[in-house]
This record gives C-alpha cells, structure tokens and sequence, in this order.
C-alpha cells in the first residue's frame, strides 16, 4: 500500500529514539533522511519530498516538546502532522444529488470504482445510478453491468451503441430518478487526441459537479503529465487511488494531486465492490504509522454488524454486554469480521495492532488465521443449540462428537473451547462498565493495548498473536 515502507521504517528510526527526551541535530538528521529515501523509493515527487522534509526538520528543532512528552512522541506527532498536509484533505462530497464524472487510462480502475463509489453511496441512502458509456472496450458495458448487480445499484448502458455523448445523455434521462449519477468514461492505453475528444464532449453533455481522476496506485511519474492534461481538458475535483491492496507503491497518485491541486477521494482495495474507502487523511496517515484508524474500523464493524445482526432477529450486539457470552455469540461475532473484509486489513486499523505489529507476523499467519476460523465455524455448526448457548457443558463424550460430527480434530475443538473462554473473561470485563470506564478503555486502545475480542482470534488462545 502507499509509502508501506515509509511506515515501518520510521518506525524502526523511531524506536532507536525510546527514553529519549530531547532530540539531537543527529537524531532529526537521521530521520530526515530515512523519509526522504521512503518517500522518493515510492516515486513521490523529489520537490514535494524536499518541501517535506524541510518542515519536518525545521520543526524538530525549533518546537519545545510539550512537558511530558518524549522525543519520540513529539517526533512522531510532527511526521504524522507534516503527512496529513502532504496528502490534504479528502474531496469534498456532499451526501446529496450530484453527477460524477471518471476519467482515466485504460485499466486504472474506472469501471470498476464506478460500481463500488455507487455501493458506497447506496449505503449512505443515496440512491445512486451508474451510466457506461465506453464504447471502446469489448466487455465494458458487461463488466461494469455484473459490478453494478452485485452493488445492487441501478445501471443504464447500451451495448449496441457507439456515440458516448448520445449514451451519456440517454443514461442521464433513463436514470432521472437516482440521486447521483456517476459516469464511467472508455480508457485508453495513452492520452491520445481522440480520447481527450471524447471525455471533453461527454463532459460537456453531462455537466458534472466534479470530475474524478482515477489511477492505478503503480503509476509512477507519468501521472503527472496524465493529470496535468485532464485538469487542463475537464478539470480534475478529485483523484481515486486503486488497487492499493497490491504492493504498488502510489508516489505517483499523491504528486498528480498535487499537480491538478486536487485532493484524495476515494481508496480501492480490492476487486469487489465494498473494497473502498472514502479517504481520510488523519485516519490514513494514522494506520501508515501504526497508529490504527478507529473511523474505517467503527464503519466497518457497522456495516458488518447491520449484515450479520439483521439476519438473526434473536442476536443484538448489545446483548453482549449484558447477558452470558455463549458460542453462539462468538459465531456471530466471527461472522461479522468475515464481512468486514480480510483480516490484514482489518488489523491494521486496530490501534496497537496495525503497522510495526503486522509486519512481525509471518506472512502466512493470515491465512492460518482465516482457516483457523473456518474450523471453529464447521465445529459449530456440528454442536446442538444447548451446546452452543452453554459450552460448559461440552465434556469429553461431547467433544468426541463433534470431532466425528464435523471432521474437524479433536485439538481444534478444544483450542474453540478455549477461545470461547478467553472472550468471556474479555467481555465480562466490559460488562458494568459506565460510559466514562468505555471511554477510559478505547483511550487505552488508541494508545496500544491489544486485549481480546478480536485480536483473540489471532493466536492458539494465548491472546493477541500468542
Ligand atoms: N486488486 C485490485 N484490483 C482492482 C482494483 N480496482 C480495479 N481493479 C482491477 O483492475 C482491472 C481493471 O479495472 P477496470 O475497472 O476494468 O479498469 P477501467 O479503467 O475501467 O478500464 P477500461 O475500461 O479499459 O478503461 C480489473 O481487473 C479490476 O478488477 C483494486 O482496488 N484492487
């Protein structure tokens, strides 16, 4: 993901600061140096990279560390203030009726982000409407019209048509009733003559409220030439940086904001459509330092818990902070972080758990993690419902039949039990808490305390990572 290195570098640079109150000229020299060689290693821009540099040191300096603080922490609260600059503020998207314009070359992701940014209106109640008009790739109208099924958001295309204006203007009329429309626009390999055509005439059509830059986080240095040609064609309101799932590095994306003197909308993480975000810069700078992101967190746990509670009409979250936390709880609770996404990305918005932590697990104790959770799950489905609303009363003769019941090893069965009892001792510690303890305890999160819940889920029931 984006200047991934500049993360767990600082943090190593950091750490050789620990017990240090003051920082020497050396000291802020180093780390200087070590965001520079990140940033510039990512194809940031050199003079955005000097721009930066030059006010992280000059501030390091010269700022007296407030009394109490550690150089690090003082240290560590400038590079996070000085990043969120850098990468500004979100684009502004008002939660009302408005048309969206995606531009971009071939393949950065415009159909794609299309259908998802619908998804992600749709779940703000909006009531959004995706328009295809490119008629230059074969399988754009069935790509962007499957994406739009599965967001479960109203699509207009016409396969057989070959004027994008026409199309544009058509889908515009046909989908009259939706709040916003967000037109996907035909890709070419470079910026050629005719596509800057094509996406000024479709801009001219539909009149849109902002124009959207779509790049693939791999781009390097050539999206500055990109997006200095579509600010100079259509106006760029906004940039979506995808695919920031894969090892791409997205220098590049933040020097085209720059250039077009625009601003981060959205993230694409993946290829489904709910693998976006809405860009916020503190949470995003947050979670490249290992700080974690409570907001994307908190949205996703919501949404999560929206799909998995509204199926069950006997479960309510909230129970769990009164009654008993049975297996059926924890099933619920499983479930809900299999839809929030792949576990990595989960953890690294949890405080504490993000960051420095991730990058000292193996690279396979993710997917020991999600298999681990899917035996727990087949186990579960194999206990009856006394089982699951009172595990305590899974002896031995018990355990053996839900080892033949389910196929799954005796050890794994225990290892649930476990699990099970671990998460109870957590919640029981939540339960009688007053408003004022549950903000104590979420200080203390933000500032690194793992715990249980879903950081239990990591290790044999040893607690977080054991
Ligand atoms: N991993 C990952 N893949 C993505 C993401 N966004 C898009 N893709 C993939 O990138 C490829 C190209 O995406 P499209 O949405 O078709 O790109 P496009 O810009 O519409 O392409 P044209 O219509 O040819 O201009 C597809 O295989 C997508 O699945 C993302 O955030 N993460």
């Amino acid at each position: 993901m984006v200047l991934d290195d500049l993360g767990s570098s600082l943090r190593g640079t950091l750490d050789t600061l620990q017990g240090k109150s003051r920082l020497s000229e050396d000291d802020v020299e180093e780390i200087v140096k070590e965001i520079q060689r990140s940033l510039l290693s990512a194809d940031v821009d050199v003079s955005l990279v000097m721009e930066l540099s030059d006010a992280i040191e000059t501030r390091a300096l010269e700022e007296e560390p407030p009394g109490g603080t550690t150089a690090r922490d003082h240290v560590l609260k400038i590079v996070y203030e000085e990043l969120v600059d850098l990468v500004g503020d979100s684009t502004e998207l008002p939660l009302e009726s408005q048309t969206i314009l995606l531009a971009g070359l071939q393949g950065s992701g415009k159909t794609t982000s299309a259908a998802k940014m619908a998804w992600w209106f749709s779940k703000k109640g909006l009531r959004p409407a995706v328009i295809q008009t490119d008629t230059f790739r074969p399988g754009a109208y069935d790509q962007a019209k499957q994406m739009c099924e599965r967001a479960e958001v109203e699509f207009y295309g016409d396969p057989d048509g070959e004027d994008p204006v026409q199309i544009a203007r058509d889908g515009l009329e046909a989908t009259a009733d939706a709040d916003v429309h967000i037109v996907d626009t035909a890709g070419r390999h470079a910026l050629e003559d005719d596509l800057i055509a094509e996406i000024e005439a479709i801009e001219t059509a539909v009149d849109p409220d902002r124009s959207l830059l779509v790049l693939d986080a791999a781009i390097g240095q050539g999206a500055k030439e990109q997006a200095r040609q579509f600010e100079r064609s259509i106006g760029i309101e906004g940039v979506v940086i995808t695919k920031l799932d894969g090892t791409a590095k997205g220098g590049g994306a933040l020097t085209a904001v720059n250039e077009t003197d625009s601003s981060i909308a959205f993230l694409g993480t993946g290829e489904t459509v709910q693998d976006i975000e809405r860009f916020e810069p503190s949470g995003f700078i947050s979670r490249l330092l290992g700080m974690g992101d409570l907001k994307q967190l908190s949205e996703r746990v919501e949404r999560a818990m929206a799909e998995t509670g509204g199926e069950d009409e006997d479960w309510d979250p909230e129970d769990l902070l009164e009654g008993s936390f049975t297996l059926k709880d924890m099933q619920k609770q499983m479930e809900t972080m299999n839809k929030m996404g792949p576990l990595d990305q989960v953890m690294d918005m949890i405080p504490g758990m993000g960051g420095g932590m991730m990058d000292q697990l193996p690279d396979d104790a993710m997917d020991v993690t999600q298999n681990r959770m899917r035996d727990f799950e087949v186990a579960m489905d194999s206990m009856t419902d006394e089982e699951l609303e009172n595990p305590r009363i899974i002896g031995q003769s018990r355990v053996e039949r839900i080892v033949r019941g389910s196929g799954i090893e005796e050890e794994t069965v225990r290892e649930l039990l476990e699990q099970h009892k671990m998460m109870e001792r957590t919640i029981s510690q939540f339960q009688g808490m007053g408003d004022g303890d549950m903000q104590r305890m979420m200080k203390k999160l933000e500032q690194g305390g793992g715990g249980g819940g879903l950081g239990g889920m990591m290790g044999g029931g040893k607690g977080p990572f054991g």
